[in-house]
């Protein structure tokens, strides 16, 4: 069973999950498309992406899919806990140019839904962090697409610096509506 909470950015839910324990473990429900429909959140994912993250601080983003390939994602932290953010770069939105940061972790079992339009970034807050993404669309890698994760446009507020970074992260473009 998935509980979806509405977020300060407009579209995006934080997804709570059960776990069944008993004395072989856990088991938890990831995702399930009805219990999606029913939220009415319109989305069913394409690929299925892992990211292996070795380093504490490790900092990736902040990434989107332009369109015509705008692309919605459902992020979760398998191993692991991060500072998840999202920031919503649609100006027909009532959050335009507002971000939320949210803490994954394997023990919270948090999942984020990360709507077409708002650009996503994490920073590793331990070692060994696993993080699992549903995407709506295929990759596209002529549209890969983002913004630094320090832009004064946005102004997040990152725990820590980046220990680690793609240097792709710090060449993006500065922020111009
Ligand atoms: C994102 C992506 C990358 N790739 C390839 C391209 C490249 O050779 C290699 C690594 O890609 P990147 O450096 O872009 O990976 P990464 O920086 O981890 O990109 C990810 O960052 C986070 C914040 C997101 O929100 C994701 O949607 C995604 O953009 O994997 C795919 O094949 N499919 C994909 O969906």
């Amino acid at each position: 069973m998935l509980r979806f909470a509405e977020t300060q950015i407009a579209g995006a839910f934080l997804v709570e999950t059960d776990e069944y324990r008993d004395e072989r473990g856990g088991f938890s429900r990831l995702y399930c498309p009805e219990e999606f429909k029913r939220a009415g959140i319109d989305f069913s994912s394409t690929q299925i992406n892992l990211s292996a993250n070795p380093h504490r601080h490790t900092l990736r983003g902040l990434h989107f899919q332009p369109e015509p390939h705008a692309e919605a994602k459902f992020v979760r932290c398998l191993n692991g806990a991060i500072h998840d953010v999202i920031v919503d770069l649609r100006p027909e939105s009532s959050s335009y140019l507002g971000h939320q940061a949210f803490e994954l972790s394997r023990e919270n079992r948090l999942g984020l839904f990360v709507p077409e339009g708002c650009a996503h970034g994490f920073l590793t807050l331990r070692e060994d962090c696993d993080i699992l993404y549903q995407m709506s669309r295929v990759y596209e890698p002529g549209y890969a697409a983002g913004y630094r994760y320090d832009d004064p446009a946005f102004a997040i507020a990152w725990p820590a610096p980046p220990a680690v970074i793609a240097q792709a992260d710090l060449d993006w473009p500065a922020f111009a509506p």
